[in-house]
């Protein structure tokens, strides 16, 4: 069965109090396995070009993340207003409801066995998550999933940066999909608590989402028939005001998936 892995608590979790994607002066970043880490601690304005993040390795050849790293934390990158949600969530994670979901660069910085049981065998680096490799704070996918005990709803706290822009001052349609995507394939894994692949998702975007604005994706799951799980999804801002996007899903258990050999660096 997988453990979603034990997360810390809010006490443990960086309090970072940076203004918006402005960052203290660059540190070169030691990195072992052969790789160059890049400097990280430029300052930035908004429409500038945003710091790398820290312990990046972008070789395809790289075995690993340098040093595994939760980046489902507060970092340079996020606004004012998704600290206060991400504190406003965390507190609801000290009665046990709910539980912030650890988040990496690649599957195996979870836990190498848990990856091993869902997707069988890895050799190599193991899988990529695309949405954590975007090596600058606050350029791309900022975001953490909460997961509720009931194992069937999961939000996933979100910003989207100026690099997932479509229309000008817009988040692209297809990051708000890659967004839905990964908090109900979260909630999906935490029903199946095996391999999932995403089958069907259909989206209706009701609201231009302006790039930078904090939202919450919320979904839940709706009905489990065999190997099919149905899930809804809705995007909205923090004070549900405003619904960006709504969504349904299908998802599929499997098991033991392996990438196919081309998709393996
Ligand atoms: C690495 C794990 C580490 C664990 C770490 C722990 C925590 C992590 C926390 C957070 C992570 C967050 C998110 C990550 C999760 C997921 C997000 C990303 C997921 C993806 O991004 S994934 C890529 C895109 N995805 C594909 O690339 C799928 C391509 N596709 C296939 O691989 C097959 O197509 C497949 C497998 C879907 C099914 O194939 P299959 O052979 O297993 O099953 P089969 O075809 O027999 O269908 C069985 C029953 O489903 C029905 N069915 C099937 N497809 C349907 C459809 N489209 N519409 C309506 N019904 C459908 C059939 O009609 C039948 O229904 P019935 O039983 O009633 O007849």
């Amino acid at each position: 069965m997988i453990q979603i892995p034990n997360v810390p608590d809010g006490d443990n979790i960086p309090q970072l109090c940076h203004q918006t994607l402005v960052v203290p002066t660059a540190v070169l970043v030691p990195a072992p396995h052969g790789a160059t880490a890049a400097p990280h601690g430029i300052a930035m304005t908004i429409g500038g070009v945003p710091p790398p993040r820290p312990h990046c390795c972008v070789s395809p050849q790289a075995l690993c993340s340098v040093s595994p790293q939760d980046l489902a934390v507060p970092n340079a990158g996020w606004s004012v207003a998704m600290r206060e949600q991400f504190q406003h969530l965390l507190r609801r994670t000290a009665d046990g409801s709910w539980r912030r979901i650890p988040s990496y660069r690649r599957g195996l910085d979870y836990l190498p066995e848990v990856v091993q049981m869902v997707v069988g065998p890895v050799t190599g680096p193991g899988p990529r998550h695309f949405l954590r490799n975007l090596d600058a704070e606050g350029a791309g996918f900022e975001y953490a999933i909460f997961l509720h005990s009931s194992g069937h709803h999961a939000q996933c706290l979100c910003q989207l940066g100026p690099y997932l822009e479509g229309h000008h001052g817009f988040a692209h349609g297809g990051a708000i999909a890659t967004l839905i995507d990964t908090t109900v394939g979260a909630c999906a894994l935490a029903v199946a608590k095996t391999s999932v692949m995403t089958a069907k998702l259909n989206i209706s975007y009701l609201v231009p989402m302006p790039v930078g604005a904090v939202v919450v994706a919320d979904s839940r799951m709706e009905r489990h028939e065999g190997r099919k799980i149905f899930l809804s999804c809705r995007v909205h801002d923090t004070k549900g005001d405003t619904l960006y996007a709504e969504a349904t899903a299908l998802f599929i258990q499997v098991e033991n998936t392996k990438p196919p050999p081309a998709a393996r660096p």
